[in-house]
C-alpha cells in the first residue's frame, strides 16, 4: 500500500480526485441555483405552482444527493485488459468507480466516474486472480474528505501483489461511531451477488453475526433504487428494522450513498396513526403473535354482528316492529354472504333490512278483500322506504346489528371484556385469554398490537362512503390541469444526464403521475412517496427490507406481506439470533404460508466485526444453540483476548457499580469508540444510574440484548450472563446476540464463584 503525499501515484490520483470534485462542484452549484430560481418565482398560475413545486423538489434531492457523496467520491480504479474491440492508439481503458457517476460537460460527455452500481463497476467487486473479469489491475483509492491519503494496488497481470485488503482492515479497524456508514469501497465478492441479485421474488439473507447483513440490505436497497429507478421511486422502499435505536444507527447509510426516498420504519410504526409504546409482558406477544389470532379476530367480528338473545325491538309509527333472531341472522348470512368486508358489506346489510321493514310495514295495510292484491302500489312501497330509510329507529337498528367499526374498535372491545374473550377465543386456554384481557387504556398498543390491528383492518374495510363525492368535479379538473404541467416538464427535462447510463434516471415524471400530482396540489402535499406510504396502510411497496427478519411473529408476516404484494423483498436475518419467543424457528416455516417454496436462500459466511479470538468465544455458544450451525469465519485477528472478571458487589446496585466501573475504565482505554454496557432487563435502570454516577457519557451505553441486536461498539461488556440466559426462554440466543457485538474487546462481569458457564475461551482478570 502506498501512502503519502510523495508518491507520484498519489499525487496523480490527486489531481484526478481534484478534477471530479470540480465537476461535482459546478453540478452542485448549478443545481442550488435552479433551485433557488425555482423558488424565487412568484406569480405564477395554478398550473406553474404544480410546475414550480415539482421542478423544486427534484432540485432539492439533486443537490442533497451532490452534498452527501462528497466525503469519498471515488475509491477505486480499474485499468482493464486490452481488449481487440478497444482501438490500439486509445491504450487500455481506465475506468475510476466511485459513489455516483459523473460524465465531462463537453459534447462527448465521457464518462469521468462510473457509480459503483453500474455494470460497468462490478469487476471492481468480483475480479480475482483466477477470474480477472477483463482486469489488469485494480486500485482501492483511500481518501479523508478531498485529500487521497493512499492507495493499493493488485496487479492481475501477475507481477504484483494479490490477496488482503489494507482499505478492508483499515475500515474494519476503525473505531466505530453510533451510525453505520456504507462499505462501497470494500465490498466483497459474496456480497455483491446478493446486492446485485434480480429484484424479483423473495431473498433470504441468512448469516451469522457480522456478516455484513445489515450492510448488504441497505446496498442492495440502493442498487434496486439504481437500476429501478422509475418504478421504485413512485412505490417507494421499505426498510423494517427491529427498533428505534437500530434505525438512527442505519439511517445514514443511504444517504451517504446518495439515495433518500426510503422509509425506515419498526414493526410498530407500520399501522398509520398509531404509535405502539404500551410494553408488552412476553407472555401476550407470543399469543399474539400467532396464527390463530386471524380466526380470533374473524370470531370477534362475528361475535359484534350477533343478534341479541331476545330479537331485536323498533318502534315505527308509534307501532312495536320486532325483528326475531331467525329474521336479523337469515339478513346477516346474505350480508356476509356477499363476500364483502364487514364495513363494505353495512350497504348490503341496509338494503336488506330496508327491504324486510317495507315488506312488514307495507303488509300493515293488508290486501284487497275481493281479489287478495296487497293495496298499496308500487310507488307506495317506493315511499314507505324512502320514509324508512330517513327513520332515526331503522337507523339505530341498523347500528345495533351491523354496526360501523374501526380497527381500534373491534380489537380494544375485544380485548376489554372477559365475555367477548371468552367467545371469540374458545380455542385459547384460560392463561392465555387472560394474557390478552386489558381493560384500561383501551387506546394504548404495544408493537405485537399493530399487526392485529392491521388484520382487523382488512376483515372491517374501510367505513362506508355517504352519498357521491361532492369534489369529484373539482378533482378531474386538477387531474387535467396536472397531467399539463407533467408534460410541460418532461418536454422542458434537461439533456444533462451524469451517469454512466446504466440505468434509468429520476425525474418528475417517474416519480408522480398527474392523478398523484392534482391530490399532491388539491392538499398542497408536497410529500415524497415514502412520506406519503408512511401515511397510508394500503400503500403497495415496490420493494421491502426485513431486517432481523428472524424475530417476526407469523401475525408480523402477514402484515408485512400485505405491504408487499409483488413479493419483491429482501429478508436479512440470522435465525441463531431469534430473541422473541413469538420469533422463526426456520425460514422455511415462517414464509411457507406466503410463497410455499419459491424463494431463494443467500449466506454470508464471513464475519466482518468480530476479531477471531471473540469470535471463538460465540461460536462455542452457537455449538450450544444448535450444533449443526457453523459460526462465520472471523476475516481479521484482534490480538486482544476476551476476559471475565468475578463480581465482588453486593446485589443488584454492587452489581451494576461495578459494571460502571468497568465500563468507564474499558471508554478510557479507547483513545475514541464506544462501549456498551449489555445488561439483563431487570439492571437496565440500575446501571444507567451508576454509569452516570461514575463519570460516563455519550460514549458508554447500557442496552438489554433485545435492544442491542443488529449494533455494534468497539468494546462491550456483558454483566450477568446467567441471568441473560435465565430471563428468557431463547435466553441463550440473547447471549449470543451479547457476545457478538464487539468489534475490538468483550468483558464479562459474572457474579458466581466459578468462571461464567458455557463461556470458554475467556480469561480471568483480576486487577
Ligand atoms: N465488505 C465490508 N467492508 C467493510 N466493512 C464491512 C463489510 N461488510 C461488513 N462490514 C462491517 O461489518 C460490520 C457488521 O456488519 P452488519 O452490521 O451489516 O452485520 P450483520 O450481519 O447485520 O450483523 P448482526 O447479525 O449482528 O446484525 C459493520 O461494521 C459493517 O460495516
Amino acid at each position: 500500500m502506498s501512502s503519502g503525499q510523495e508518491s507520484p501515484e498519489i499525487a496523480r490520483e490527486q489531481a484526478y480526485v481534484e478534477l471530479l470534485h470540480a465537476r461535482l462542484d459546478v453540478l452542485r452549484a448549478e443545481a442550488v441555483e435552479r433551485l433557488d430560481s425555482t423558488l424565487a418565482s412568484t406569480g405564477l398560475t395554478h398550473q406553474g405552482l404544480v410546475e414550480r413545486d415539482l421542478t423544486a423538489s427534484e432540485l432539492a434531492r439533486q443537490v442533497a444527493r451532490f452534498e452527501n457523496v462528497d466525503g469519498g467520491l471515488c475509491f477505486g480504479r480499474l485499468d482493464m485488459a486490452e481488449s481487440p474491440e478497444q482501438p490500439a492508439e486509445a491504450g487500455p481503458e481506465r475506468r475510476y468507480i466511485g459513489r455516483l457517476g459523473l460524465r465531462t460537460a463537453d459534447p462527448d460527455r465521457t464518462p469521468l466516474l462510473i457509480d459503483w452500481r453500474a455494470p460497468a463497476a462490478r469487476p471492481f467487486y468480483v475480479a480475482t486472480a483466477r477470474h480477472p473479469a477483463g482486469v489488469r489491475m485494480r486500485r482501492h483509492i483511500q481518501s479523508l474528505g478531498r485529500r487521497v491519503t493512499g492507495i493499493w494496488d493488485e496487479d492481475f497481470a501477475g507481477t504484483a501483489e494479490v490477496g488482503g485488503d489494507p482499505a478492508l482492515i483499515a475500515a474494519l479497524d476503525a473505531a466505530r461511531g453510533d451510525r453505520m456508514s456504507d462499505i462501497v469501497p470494500t465490498i466483497r465478492a459474496e456480497q455483491d451477488e446478493v446486492i446485485r441479485a434480480p429484484h424479483a421474488g423473495v431473498l433470504v439473507v441468512q448469516g451469522g453475526p457480522g456478516t455484513g447483513k445489515t450492510a448488504v440490505a441497505l446496498h442492495r436497497a440502493a442498487y434496486l433504487l439504481y437500476t429501478r429507478r422509475a418504478a421504485l421511486a413512485k412505490s417507494a422502499v421499505l426498510v423494517v428494522g427491529p427498533n428505534a435505536t437500530f434505525l438512527r444507527y442505519i439511517g445514514d447509510v443511504l444517504p451517504s450513498l446518495g439515495e433518500g426516498g426510503v422509509l425506515l420504519a419498526t414493526l410498530g410504526q407500520l399501522y398509520p396513526g398509531v404509535t405502539a409504546r404500551r410494553p408488552e409482558p412476553a407472555g401476550s406477544a407470543v399469543v399474539k403473535g400467532r396464527l390463530a389470532m386471524v380466526e380470533v379476530l374473524a370470531a370477534a367480528l362475528a361475535d359484534r354482528r350477533r343478534p341479541p338473545a331476545a330479537g331485536h325491538r323498533l318502534v315505527l309509527d308509534r307501532e312495536p316492529l320486532d325483528l326475531s333472531v331467525e329474521t336479523c341472522a337469515r339478513l346477516a348470512r346474505r350480508a356476509a354472504g356477499t363476500g364483502l368486508r364487514h364495513n363494505e358489506a353495512r350497504p348490503v346489510f341496509r338494503e336488506l333490512l330496508l327491504d324486510e321493514l317495507t315488506d312488514r310495514v307495507a303488509a300493515r295495510y293488508g290486501t284487497d278483500v275481493l281479489d287478495g292484491t296487497p293495496l298499496l302500489t308500487a310507488a307506495d312501497r317506493s315511499d314507505i322506504r324512502d320514509e324508512l330509510a330517513a327513520d332515526p329507529g331503522v337507523l339505530a337498528t341498523l347500528d345495533a346489528l351491523w354496526p360501523v367499526l374501526t380497527p381500534a374498535a373491534l380489537l380494544a372491545g375485544l380485548f376489554g371484556s372477559r365475555v367477548r374473550l371468552a367467545a371469540a377465543a374458545p380455542g385459547l386456554t384460560e392463561p392465555e385469554r387472560a394474557a390478552l384481557y386489558r381493560p384500561d387504556a383501551p387506546d394504548d398498543w404495544t408493537v405485537a398490537d399493530v399487526p392485529l390491528l392491521d388484520e382487523a383492518a382488512e376483515l372491517l374495510g374501510p367505513p362506508p362512503a355517504n352519498g357521491p363525492d361532492p369534489r369529484a368535479a373539482e378533482r378531474a379538473e386538477s387531474v387535467r390541469l396536472a397531467a399539463e404541467a407533467l408534460a410541460v416538464a418532461y418536454g422542458s427535462r434537461a439533456a444533462e444526464h451524469e451517469d454512466d447510463g446504466g440505468a434509468e434516471e429520476l425525474a418528475a415524471w417517474d416519480l408522480v403521475d398527474a392523478e398523484q400530482l392534482a391530490d399532491r396540489q388539491a392538499e398542497a402535499d408536497t410529500r415524497t412517496p415514502a412520506q406519503r406510504a408512511a401515511a397510508d396502510r394500503t400503500w403497495a411497496f415496490g420493494h421491502v427490507v426485513v431486517d432481523e427478519a428472524q424475530e417476526l411473529s407469523p401475525m408480523a408476516w402477514r402484515l408485512v406481506m400485505r405491504r408487499c404484494p409483488g413479493r419483491s423483498m429482501t429478508l436479512v436475518g440470522d435465525i441463531a439470533q431469534t430473541g422473541d419467543p413469538a420469533g422463526a424457528p426456520s425460514w422455511a416455516a415462517v414464509l411457507r404460508p406466503h410463497v410455499g417454496a419459491r424463494w431463494r436462500l443467500a449466506e454470508l459466511t464471513v464475519n466482518y466485526r468480530l476479531p477471531a479470538e471473540i469470535a471463538e468465544v460465540a461460536a462455542a455458544v452457537l455449538a450450544r444453540i444448535d450444533p449443526a450451525r457453523t459460526a462465520p469465519l472471523a476475516v481479521r485477528a484482534g490480538g486482544e483476548r476476551p476476559w471475565w472478571r468475578r463480581a465482588t458487589g453486593a446485589g443488584p446496585a454492587g452489581l451494576a457499580a461495578e459494571a460502571a466501573e468497568l465500563a468507564v475504565a474499558e471508554r478510557d482505554r479507547l483513545p475514541a469508540g464506544r462501549v456498551a454496557v449489555l445488561v439483563p432487563g431487570g439492571l437496565l435502570a440500575a446501571t444507567e444510574r451508576a454509569v452516570t454516577a461514575a463519570g460516563g457519557d455519550r460514549r458508554i451505553v447500557v442496552l438489554d440484548p433485545a435492544t442491542a441486536k443488529g449494533l455494534e461498539f468497539d468494546a462491550v461488556l456483558v454483566v450477568d450472563p446467567d441471568r441473560v440466559v435465565a430471563d428468557s426462554p431463547r435466553g441463550l440466543n440473547d447471549l449470543y446476540v451479547a457476545l457478538t457485538r464487539a468489534t475490538r474487546r468483550l468483558g464479562v462481569l459474572h457474579p458466581g464463584a466459578a468462571p461464567p458457564a458455557g463461556l470458554t475461551g475467556l480469561v480471568e482478570c483480576r486487577d
